[in-house]
């Protein structure tokens, strides 16, 4: 199977090379030429989690050795994970939450970030790629940890991780302050999310810069979603949570469901829609942003406009205004209209905003929820159900609400649930009533886990005492001199 880009399809790659460069070199993203089907799906009833992620994962990379490809999927989920099924299906009330926080860093990100070292590895093995990896990473939070603590130590590859440093919450600036491991480079700047991302990108695409490092035997690589190989161990969770319900006879064959997605970046909405279009009988796939609310406004009107203040909400992985997989969407829903995305992007980078009309968004619904509305979902759902929520799969719920409302669907509905309530400590114990005054972070998380009455993990209590290993910072211009100080090249260029 070829991996083509959205900007022009003429532009591909093996899945070799497109899990290496990360992005197409006219700055588009690699998606399958066509989606693979999965026609049986009965058949996969009976799978673990790891049997499913190589079915699902052997479709995308059909010319992956399969040894190594199940080698790969068997060592990334391990003992890593708490859960022994991977990504636990939690009812609560009338909803089932899909528990994706159970990895070693504690969101969803840990799903695939834990698998794409070893696809990484593989692909420089099937490529033959000489050169050492640095791979790139824009973070507002839960990916910059998840892809420094799944890279760290990993021979061949440096890590950089840019983060925005009033933009994540205290946990997870810890977490990646705390990060050990040689090759691992972490830089706060002074910017948002969407300049620690737009800055990556255009580091990837900068030719002279890339020139520059590879004189001095440096590719660059991502670990973000714009990584299709961030994308396809995503599709796996969809299809893991619909088998269980079926397997525990709470749906029938074929019957169709919903997924409440939290996102910012498109990507984990975009794995769902992937799994759709495989054949996994999915009703309505609902877009949940926070008081970001691009995609919202896209999806009920067909602009997206960027132009808007970036909000710093308690949801921080979401606070992002360029979110970057909608533009694989829109590819695969104009049915392959790589013209379109390309003047779509570069309209988003010169105006600011773009218009798509006559596309079919049926199968998507949007709706965004405000701090208020967050702080209702985590203290109904904990009054009335006992059971914890993180301000993402807050944002989830409370669209999940508001889209019932509106509709009065009673479709069977998953709420993916992406990060766990320690994370966020003050905002969820303010929620349920805790007094969080004066109080350090750890202190709060340690009362929440009493109320909640949950185990605290035990790489969050010892961030505590951990060593700030990391103290770079830079202004949004000046990510590239960062990296080649990191790297130690200077720049004659
Ligand atoms: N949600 C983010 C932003 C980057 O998203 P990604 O899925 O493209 O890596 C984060 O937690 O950093």
């Amino acid at each position: 199977m070829k991996y083509i880009s959205t900007r022009n399809k003429e532009n591909f790659a093996s899945w070799g090379q497109a899990i290496i460069n990360g992005i197409s070199k006219d700055g588009g993203l690699f998606v399958p030429e066509s989606i693979p089907k999965i026609s049986n799906i009965k058949s996969l009833l009976n799978m673990d989690y790891r049997e499913l992620a190589y079915e699902v994962m052997n479709k995308f990379f059909v010319d992956f050795d399969k040894d190594s490809l199940r080698n790969s999927i068997d060592k990334a989920y391990d003992e890593k994970f708490s859960k022994k099924e991977i990504a636990p299906l939690v009812e609560a009330g009338d909803l089932h939450y899909l528990e994706l926080f159970h990895g070693a860093t504690f969101a969803f990100k840990d799903m695939a970030l834990s698998v794409l070292p070893y696809l990484l590895k593989e692909a420089i093995k099937y490529t033959g790629e000489e050169k050492e990896i640095v791979i790139l990473t824009a973070t507002s939070g839960d990916t910059g940890k998840a892809a420094l603590e799944n890279f760290a130590d990993v021979e061949g590859i440096k890590i950089i991780v840019f983060f925005p440093e009033d933009g994540v919450s205290n946990i997870q600036k810890r977490q990646m302050l705390t990060q050990e491991g040689d090759n691992t480079f972490v830089v706060s700047i002074n910017g948002d999310f969407d300049d620690a991302q737009s800055g990556v990108k255009k580091i990837m695409n900068d030719n002279r810069f890339i020139e520059l490092l590879e004189n001095r035997d440096y590719k660059l690589s991502s670990a973000n979603s714009i990584n299709i190989g961030r994308l396809v161990p995503q599709i796996v969770y969809y299809f893991y949570s619909y088998l269980n319900l079926l397997k525990e006879g709470k749906i029938k064959e074929d019957e169709k469901i919903n997924f409440v997605v939290p996102t910012g970046n498109f990507g984990n909405i975009l794995a769902a829609f992937y799994a759709k279009e495989m054949g996994l009988p999915i009703n309505k796939l609902i877009c949940a942003s926070n008081e970001n609310n691009v995609l919202t406004d896209f999806i009920n009107t067909g602009t997206y406009d960027k132009r808007r203040k970036l909000i710093l909400t308690s949801s921080p992985s979401m606070d992002i205004l360029v979110s970057s997989n909608l533009e694989r969407f829109l590819f695969h829903l104009s049915g392959g209209d790589d013209k379109l995305i390309k003047n779509a992007m570069e309209s988003l980078e010169k105006e600011g905003k773009y218009e798509v009309e006559g596309l079919d968004q049926e199968d998507f619904k949007g709706y965004f929820s405000t701090e208020e509305e967050i702080t209702s979902s985590i203290n109904e759902v904990f009054m009335e159900h006992n059971y914890l929520m993180d301000p993402h799969t807050a944002v989830a719920h409370s669209a999940y609400k508001k889209y019932k409302l509106e509709t009065k669907d009673n479709t069977k509905t998953v709420i993916v649930s992406t990060a766990s309530p320690f994370k966020f400590g003050t905002k969820v114990s303010n929620s349920i009533g805790i007094d969080t005054k004066d109080k350090d972070d750890f202190s709060i998380i340690e009362k929440l886990g009493e109320m909640g009455n949950l185990d605290i993990p035990n790489a969050i209590l010892e961030l505590k005492d951990k060593k700030i290993a990391h103290k770079n910072n830079c202004n949004k211009e000046d990510m590239e001199k960062m990296v080649l100080r990191i790297l130690e090249i200077g720049d004659n260029r």
